[in-house]
């Protein structure tokens, strides 16, 4: 990236927050005569560095408590960093949780020209303006109210409206577009699309991996302050969707073991792609071809309890297609030791790709213990021109024309 395509430069940012929390009652029979409260540094950012190149659009994914607002909040200048630089070419309106930026006491309308003022814009600029912002809001007569009797989608939908009319170069936007209504989504996102052919320069933090595989170019995964993923989308979000079925399985094993279901020890030993033809292990098919998908478990002791099941996910870990023995009908039988099931899928009518196939186990009884993300994988191959996971045999004329 040449020095001039830099939007945003985050350099070696760390954010350290001080918790203060009760001290406990021997705890302070011990330090008596000292503050009541504990102070615990944390560090909520630990020596991130990023180049953000000018009209990218860029996701910050992770999970709770990652850093992702406080990333946002320090690349918007809303918070300091407690050591490194966060630079910026060009004005930045920021989108940030309920409650920022808007003053509760002042009308819908007041906040929109200080808001407006704040960005350096004259109020005869704002009155230009003011009528396409309400009108984009759609809050109505409720802008003459104070916004603190607005409800979280009223307030979001003026703050949308306000970040998208200033003409910013850089738009920062936290989660909050969630609260909105669908309809009002939509129209967020046809903006933040127009603001991309524009080349504004997006930066979004949301929990919703598809928007981030739909809108953005580039991806950043947190966890725990430091950046563990940066790159494109689909093996960004695959990244996140694999740390977060460790802990679905981390805590689902906790919940099992508590009912007193026995699901330790089984281990998904092997998973394999096959042809239906030869039997031999692919990792190829044309569109409309099937295949077969072995798993194999190594349970501990005999039982009739096991589950085992498979699935197919696009790129970005969308489930397409899954059964497993149970929806099968596969009568229970006692199994032991090594055991191996295989799926056969007689026909996929795919669109070109790499498609990703995971393999679960668990019990009649207690549902899913253990899953592998992404045990297998496959391309499809398909002399096409169109697009997307499914192969449809299209054609297309006019029938009518003024
Ligand atoms: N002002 C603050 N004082 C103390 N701790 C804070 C403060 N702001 C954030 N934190 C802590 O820093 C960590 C990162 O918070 P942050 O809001 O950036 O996470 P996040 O990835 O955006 O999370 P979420 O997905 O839940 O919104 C959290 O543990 C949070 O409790």
């Amino acid at each position: 990236m040449n020095e001039s395509d830099v939007a945003i430069r985050v350099t070696d940012v760390s954010k350290r927050f001080v918790i203060r929390k009760e001290k406990s009652l021997k705890e302070r029979i011990v330090n008596f005569g000292r503050s009541n409260l504990h102070k615990d540094d944390f560090l909520a950012l630990n020596k991130v560095s990023i180049d953000i190149e000018k009209g990218s659009t860029i996701g910050l994914i992770g999970p709770n408590g990652s850093g992702k607002s406080t990333l946002l909040k320090t690349i918007g200048g809303i918070i300091q960093p407690s050591s490194g630089t966060v630079q910026h070419r060009g004005r930045v309106a920021a989108l940030l949780e309920l409650g920022a930026g808007f003053h509760p006491d002042l009308t819908g309308r007041e906040n929109v020209y200080l808001n407006s003022a704040i960005l350096g814009f004259t109020t005869k600029e704002t009155d230009d303006n003011f009528a396409e912002i309400l009108e984009f809001s759609g809050i109505g007569q409720f802008i003459d109210t104070q916004v603190k009797f607005y409800s979280s989608g009223m307030y979001v939908r003026l703050a949308f409206a306000v970040a998208v009319h200033v003409d910013p170069d850089i738009l920062i936007v936290d989660e909050v577009l969630a609260v909105g209504d669908e309809p009002f989504q939509r129209k967020c996102m046809d903006r933040i699309r127009d603001l991309q052919r524009q080349g504004k320069t997006i930066v979004l933090v949301t929990h919703s991996l598809d928007q981030v595989a739909e809108f953005c170019d580039r991806a950043i995964v947190l966890e725990s302050g430091t950046i563990v993923f940066d790159g494109k989308p689909g093996p960004a979000i695959r990244e996140l969707r694999k740390d977060f079925e460790e802990i679905r399985i981390r805590d689902a094993g906790v919940d099992l073991d508590e009912n007193g279901v026995e699901q330790t020890n089984v281990s998904i030993s092997h998973v394999a792609i096959k042809s239906l033809v030869d039997d031999r292990e692919i990792d190829m098919i044309a569109s409309g071809e099937g295949l077969a998908v072995e798993v194999e478990i190594a349970l501990p002791s005999p039982t009739d309890q096991w589950v085992v099941g498979m699935g197919i996910e696009t790129a970005i870990g969308q489930v397409i297609f899954g059964t497993n023995s149970e929806r099968l009908d596969s009568e229970p039988v006692t199994a032991n030791g090594s055991t191996v099931f295989r799926f056969e899928l007689d026909s996929l009518p795919l669109g070109d790709g790499q498609y990703f196939v995971h393999a679960s186990y668990g019990t009649l009884k207690g549902g899913e213990a253990s899953r592998i993300p992404q045990a297998a994988t496959f391309s499809v191959s398909e002399e096409s021109r169109n697009v997307g996971v499914i192969s449809a045999t299209a054609t297309g004329r006019i029938v009518k024309t003024a």
